[in-house]
């Protein structure tokens, strides 16, 4: 029998039947969405237009390609680091320290790519393999689940996440067990969440931008717009990579096939898929449309990064004189709440930028298709979800002056609205 911790954490994600849902829900929907991409009705909803063979999805190339792919992440993790930062104090009172050179890994493998490119590289070749490659990745987000459930076996009850330990297998090979599984220096789910996913996302969307180019004679204004926004996006999460030493996914949420898959199956190959619509479904975008849209995804860059760093500057250094004006709200914990800015505007301003320039993305590819809104509908329900159980933790954590904060800054994500 597996160790569990103490009192047991209330089951989320619908329990070990939701668990066992999300399980084939997760791949089947990623799959769906790279057939429909590609397939003339590109619909969201309904059947996909065919269904491929195994001789479609396997490819030992494609194996390859993925595991040189990891690799290559994982010797750019190596790296020595420009910064060592250290994470939030765990259960033992330890304090695990973590390498920031996110940023220089994106920068050495766009300098790595763009010679293997002109040694020959056939990066518009990547499209045609990303159903192959989306099925090694998945494959490897459960073999490689299996084995941090195996290893949570022998993880001391300290080193455990306060959910995904419920004695239900499902459940808990679906949330994660230990908190930062790690070997040696090596941490398995801060290198997943930054780092193969995140990167390979922006790599995709080039290929794509390429295939575009060769099929077309040059990239359209709308996939520009894309391939520009998503890479805005993931460079300023590793520039800002410190940053997610304080979330959820790294302090609370244990390392199981919901993060694995999310973060090296989900992020590349169904965040790309505005750009691999665009491929296979060409927009015209004129010039004032484009600056509309690239307006909308200013406004809430400028919105999603001011609230991020506001709450950054002000968690590290409550004087600093870009904050020390804000009102505040103190806890019984020593620790403060901000109730004016961006987080008194809303209790999760960030969020609302985000999903601002998720709507940015969707838009170069028309009005056609649901399908390039997927993104938007997806992330919607995840931020609603996730503010649903970031308040719970924040509750528990501050209580009457949580309470307090909620009275005053009534609106969760969007004013007057929600
Ligand atoms: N593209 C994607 O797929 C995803 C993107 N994101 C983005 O990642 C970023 C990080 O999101 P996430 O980790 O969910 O959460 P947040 O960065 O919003 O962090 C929430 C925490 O902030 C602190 N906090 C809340 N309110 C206040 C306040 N008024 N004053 C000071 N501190 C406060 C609390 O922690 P404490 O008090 O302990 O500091 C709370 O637990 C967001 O910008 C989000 O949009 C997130 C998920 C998926
Ligand atoms: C597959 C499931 C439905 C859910 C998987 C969720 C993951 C894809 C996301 C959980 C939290 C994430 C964060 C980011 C990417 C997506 C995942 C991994 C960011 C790195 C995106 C860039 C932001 O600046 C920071 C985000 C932190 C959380």
């Amino acid at each position: 029998m597996a160790p569990t911790q103490g009192p047991r954490a209330p089951l989320e994600f619908g329990g070990p039947l939701g668990a066992a849902a999300l399980l084939l829900l997760l791949p089947a929907t990623m799959f769906h969405l790279l057939l429909a991409a590609r397939s003339g009705p590109a619909r969201l909803l309904g059947p996909p237009a065919y269904l491929p063979g195994l001789e479609a999805l396997w490819s030992p190339r494609a194996l390859l390609l993925w595991l040189a792919w990891l690799g290559l992440q994982a010797a750019l993790y190596l790296l020595p680091a420009r910064k060592v930062a250290e994470g939030q104090e765990l259960k033992d009172e330890s304090r695990l320290r973590y390498p920031i050179n996110g940023f220089q890994a994106l920068v050495l493998t766009a300098l790595l790519v763009g010679l293997g490119m002109s040694a020959g590289l056939p990066l518009g070749a990547l499209p045609e393999m990303l159903l192959p490659l989306a099925f090694v990745a998945t494959l490897t987000a459960f073999i490689f689940s299996l084995f941090l459930y195996m290893k949570a076996q022998v993880a001391p009850v300290s080193a455990l996440a306060p959910g995904g330990n419920s004695g239900n297998p499902i459940y808990d090979f679906f949330l994660g067990r230990e908190l930062n599984p790690r070997i040696c220096f090596f941490d398995f789910k801060y290198f997943c969440e930054l780092r193969p996913g995140l990167i390979g996302w922006v790599l995709i969307n080039m290929a794509l931008l390429m295939k575009e180019a060769e099929l077309r004679g040059s990239p359209s204004l709308a996939m520009w717009l894309v391939n520009g926004f998503q890479l805005l996006y993931v460079g300023d999460a590793l520039w800002h990579e410190e940053a997610i030493l304080t979330t959820m996914d790294i302090t609370h949420d244990g390392f199981g096939f919901m993060l694995a898959f999310g973060d090296i199956a989900w992020v590349p190959f169904t965040y790309s898929l505005q750009a691999q619509f665009l491929l296979h479904h060409p927009q015209s975008l004129g010039l004032p449309m484009a600056s509309v849209i690239c307006l909308i995804n200013a406004i809430g860059y400028y919105i999603f990064r001011g609230a991020n760093s506001q709450k950054n500057t002000f968690r590290k250094n409550p004087s600093d004189p870009r904050v020390a004006g804000l009102e505040t709200i103190s806890t019984a914990t020593g620790r403060k709440l901000l109730v004016s800015g961006w987080w008194g505007m809303v209790r999760h301003p960030n969020y609302l930028g985000d999903l601002i320039m998720a709507l940015a993305w969707s838009l170069p590819c028309g009005v056609s298709h649901l399908l390039p809104y997927f993104y938007l509908l997806y992330f919607t329900a995840l931020l609603v979800h996730r503010e649903a159980r970031d308040e719970r933790q924040c509750l528990q954590k501050y209580g009457l002056a949580w309470q307090e904060y909620c009275r005053r800054v009534p609106y969760r994500i969007m004013p007057y609205i929600y």
